[in-house]
């Protein structure tokens, strides 16, 4: 998707996307994906998501990219915490202990940037691209996170030809895009229930979401 079209679902306040409480899946899967220790965490699309509070509270350090200056602004805000800013270019840095948010472009990062990064969390990141893109993002994604990274990857897969994002991604399409570069276990695919609020918005039977473990190699 274009910049300006994310700019403008944040400025219009369009983020049906947006949980506001730690999703179920994080909750549920990451302590087998991270272990007891405290390894450094990206988060890619973060928005501005509950779920990297829940990761720092677990003594991660975190670092998430995210192109909206207003999402990075209200993630401090609307949780009572302060930031300090860093502008810059690519990327203006909200920093607050070791949690840091950068404010710019993904396919801006560069292998430094996350060299102490172990763990990564992907949710509604890979499915917030179009097709044309996802390979792109996977491709980038792999050159700037270290060998043996461990990610949690929340997908959603339906049937209908609604409109995007999120975007349908299938487990065959999971395994075509990490398949030569990462290990793949297919933790669960759960379909969602007639009133899960993205069905329900979309007016979709038989949509699903599906959770993998991926290992670079
Ligand atoms: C579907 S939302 C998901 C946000 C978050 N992961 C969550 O679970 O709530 C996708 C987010 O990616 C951001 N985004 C889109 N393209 C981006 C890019 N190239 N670099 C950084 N962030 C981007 C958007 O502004 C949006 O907040």
């Amino acid at each position: 998707m274009e910049h300006e079209f994310w700019h403008e679902r944040w400025a219009k306040k369009e983020i049906g996307f947006h949980e506001g409480t730690v999703n179920q899946y994080l909750h549920d899967h990451w302590p087998d994906l991270a272990g007891k220790g405290s390894d450094g965490v990206f988060v890619p699309l973060c928005g501005k998501a509950r779920d990297i509070w829940w990761l720092h509270d677990r003594c991660h350090p975190v670092l998430g990219v995210e192109l909206s200056e207003i999402a990075c602004k209200d993630f401090f805000e609307e949780s009572g915490e302060k930031a300090k800013v860093h502008p810059g270019e690519p990327f203006t840095r909200f920093v607050h202990d070791d949690l840091e948010i950068w404010c710019g472009d993904f396919f801006q990062l560069v292998p430094d940037d996350l060299k102490h990064v172990r763990l990564v969390y992907d949710r509604a990141a890979l499915i917030a691209l179009p097709p044309s893109m996802r390979q792109k993002y996977v491709e980038h994604l792999t050159t700037i996170i270290p060998d043996g990274t461990r990610i949690l990857l929340i997908t959603l897969d339906y049937d209908t030809e609604i409109k995007g994002p999120p975007f349908n991604v299938s487990n065959d399409e999971v395994q075509e895009l990490y398949g030569l570069d990462y290990d793949i276990e297919h933790i669960l695919t759960n379909t969602l229930a007639k009133d899960h609020p993205f069905a329900k918005r979309r007016g979709l039977e038989g949509a699903s979401e599906s959770v993998f473990r991926l290992t670079k190699l």
